[in-house]
């Protein structure tokens, strides 16, 4: 009994969560498209019955859901953003950026070990999660730009980017200026996009709309097609500072920005919801929509990402109920 649903779990798990790494060529922008960015409108009332017909549908119970946690845990930035973060919190997360899943959960589920995407960090943090991540694959994101509001002039915003490349981080989130789409200069939000795109060099950027922060869901499809034009390697909901953070609505308006940029230029543009994601069926719903809407390709680490603090405890309790239940089923089965 136990032998039989520890491979159920792993044959979903490879099926899920051990495709092979890949790399997607890097988003390389394309001249600003002014009269494709106010063509794109967004149908609300259509957008939220869409969101509401896959919201709270999926439990996290069956066995193959395991597999889609671990998958869920192997995309999490994990994340630090707090005015009281110290040294030795950054380096206990990067200890468990390293081992998300204790040894006898992932032994049960028949599952190698597994590392989360990245861990995400204020830029004054990069060099101690850099060196505390030494020899474990995973790289450093660095929130920079003015983080959270980027209201800092825009040369220094460009050189907190050099600062926190140098400082070891292969990922910058940076974030956009809210002023400028709740304005409609949509050409500034490029210009800005592009030079910080510059300034990141090899190092991966992902653009943080702030959606909450963005008035309309019509401005959240303008604003991630411009990132992706100014060549955005991934678009990202939120800094997890605004009042509302990733939700469903925006993600769907964002996914299939990302869709019609790829059907437009052949670039596979990453997605991060971010923000309040701290359940692993909520982690599991987003993963269900974006294999719906994107397809699996764009549940790779390369290709999606969560930002989040708080989900891998959940997860894990979720992993840990699976692994305890299977063996007082099968407890019950030999004395039965
Ligand atoms: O980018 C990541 C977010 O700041 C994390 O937000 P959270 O603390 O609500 O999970």
């Amino acid at each position: 009994m136990e032998n039989q649903a520890k491979t159920t779990v792993k044959t979903a798990a490879v099926a899920t969560a051990q495709l092979p790494q890949v790399h997607e060529p890097r988003n390389p922008g394309m001249d600003l498209d002014l009269d494709w960015v106010l063509s794109v409108h967004a149908n609300t009332s259509a957008i939220e019955r869409r969101a509401a017909s896959i919201s709270g549908r999926r439990s996290v119970k069956k066995d193959y859901q395991a597999a889609w946690m671990l998958k869920a845990i192997t995309l999490i930035d994990l994340t630090t953003l707090s005015g009281d973060d110290t040294w030795g919190r950054v380096r206990r997360l990067c200890a468990k950026a390293a081992h998300p899943v204790r040894a006898d959960i992932l032994d049960a589920l028949g599952m190698p070990p597994i590392t989360t995407g990245a861990v995400c960090v204020y830029h004054d943090m990069v060099e101690t999660a850099v060196d505390a991540l030494k020899g474990t694959g995973i790289p450093v994101a660095a929130v920079s730009t003015g983080f959270p509001a980027g209201l800092s002039p825009l040369h220094l915003r460009l050189e907190e980017i050099r600062e926190s490349v140098k400082a070891g981080a292969k990922e910058i989130d940076i974030v956009i200026s809210r002023r400028h789409a709740l304005t409609g200069n949509w050409q500034a939000i490029y210009d800005e996009m592009r030079a910080m795109r510059e300034a990141c060099g090899d190092a991966h950027v992902k653009a943080i709309l702030a959606t909450g922060e963005l008035g309309t869901l019509r401005n959240v499809a303008r604003a991630s097609l411009v990132c992706m034009m100014a060549g955005a390697d991934f678009i990202k909901t939120s800094t997890g500072k605004e009042p509302v953070n990733a939700t469903l609505p925006v993600t769907l308006v964002m996914i299939r920005a990302i869709r019609a940029y790829h059907a437009r230029t052949g670039y596979r543009v990453g997605y991060k919801p971010a923000g309040g994601i701290s359940k692993a069926k909520d982690a599991v719903t987003y993963l269900a929509l974006i294999k719906d809407e994107l397809g699996d390709r764009w549940l790779e680490p390369d290709l999606f990402r969560f930002g989040a603090s708080s989900l891998l405890g959940d997860l894990e309790r979720q992993l840990e109920h699976h692994v305890t239940g299977r063996y007082s089923a099968a407890h019950r089965h030999a004395i039965g």
